[in-house]
């Protein structure tokens, strides 16, 4: 039987047949957000989570509203879709979801990515590990703060950061917390002191999430992105930080695939 399923699932062309499930597939665009923010990157997005934070900006992703737009790849139709949408305009491809941490299979997709000279990034929210996480080249992990509705696993979280500094992937790894509001604030506080030499990344929470004119939205976010910058200013924990706001936000709204 073992045998059976192991020849199942090669193709003979060294592909694996194993399937993802897919929401999107979009770019080039830009990493909006954290270690890599500005980075021309495509996006493969996951469905499926392991939580359900309040303020989710992808919420399609987990709550059964686009479950008629998930799709079955395997790593193989990924690659071929990101090459027929993004053709030889781009060198990175960003994995997120959903929570991708919940794909056991995914070297299959991050190996061939590599073989084609892309980097390959990340973004988790740290309550699952995976082997491949080593294979990673842009490791986002963003622990859930207070007003998501979401508890951390600390136990969980220290033994993925461990690990990651132990398999020498420390400048591939970072820490992003979403704040949107003083008990955030005091949150991540505690993640900084916890993991003090993981780069940290302050972002704008966005609570507008029906809002569908752009221009009003980039007002709120950039008053709130200061309200963050002065909390952060007078702060003496967070001080080796960045406090970045969602780019993609910004410039184009709420809307997806961008
Ligand atoms: C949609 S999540 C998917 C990856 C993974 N589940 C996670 O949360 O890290 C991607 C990033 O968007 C952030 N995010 C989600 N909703 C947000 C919101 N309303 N405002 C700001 N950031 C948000 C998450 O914290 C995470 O860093
Ligand atoms: N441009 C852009 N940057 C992003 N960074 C993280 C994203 C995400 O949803 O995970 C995202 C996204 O959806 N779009
Ligand atoms: S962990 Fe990420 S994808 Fe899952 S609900 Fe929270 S923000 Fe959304
Ligand atoms: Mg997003």
């Amino acid at each position: 039987m073992k045998l059976l399923q192991a020849m199942l699932k090669h193709d003979g062309s060294g592909w694996k047949l194993n399937k993802f499930p897919v929401l999107e597939i979009f770019g080039p665009t830009i990493q909006g957000e954290g270690m890599v923010v500005g980075r021309k990157t495509m996006f493969v997005r996951t469905a499926g989570c392991d939580y359900s934070c309040s303020w989710c900006d992808s919420a399609f992703t987990w709550d059964g509203s686009a479950k008629d737009e998930i799709r079955r790849l395997t790593a193989e139709e990924i690659v071929e879709e990101l090459r027929s949408i993004g053709g030889d305009q781009f060198d990175h491809v960003t994995i997120s979801g959903g929570n991708p941490a919940l794909l056991v299979h995914l070297k299959e997709l991050i190996d061939p990515l590599h073989a084609q000279g892309c980097e390959v990034a990340l973004e988790t929210q740290g309550s699952r590990w995976q082997d491949w996480f080593v294979d990673i080249d842009d490791l986002t992990i963003s622990p859930k703060p207070p007003s998501s509705g979401m508890d951390t696993n600390w136990e969980t979280l220290d033994s993925i950061i461990e690990r990651m500094q132990k398999e020498g992937k420390s400048d591939q790894t970072s820490l992003k917390v979403v704040i949107f509001d003083e008990d955030d604030l005091a949150y991540a506080e505690k993640v900084h002191q916890r993991y003090p030499g993981v780069p940290f990344f302050l972002q704008v929470g966005n609570d507008d999430l029906e809002e569908s004119n752009a221009e009003n939205l980039a007002s709120v976010l950039l008053t709130k992105y200061e309200w963050l910058i002065d909390q952060v200013v007078q702060s003496s924990t967070l001080n080796r930080v960045r406090v970045l706001p969602q780019v993609h936000a910004l410039l184009w709204g709420n809307k997806r695939g961008v």
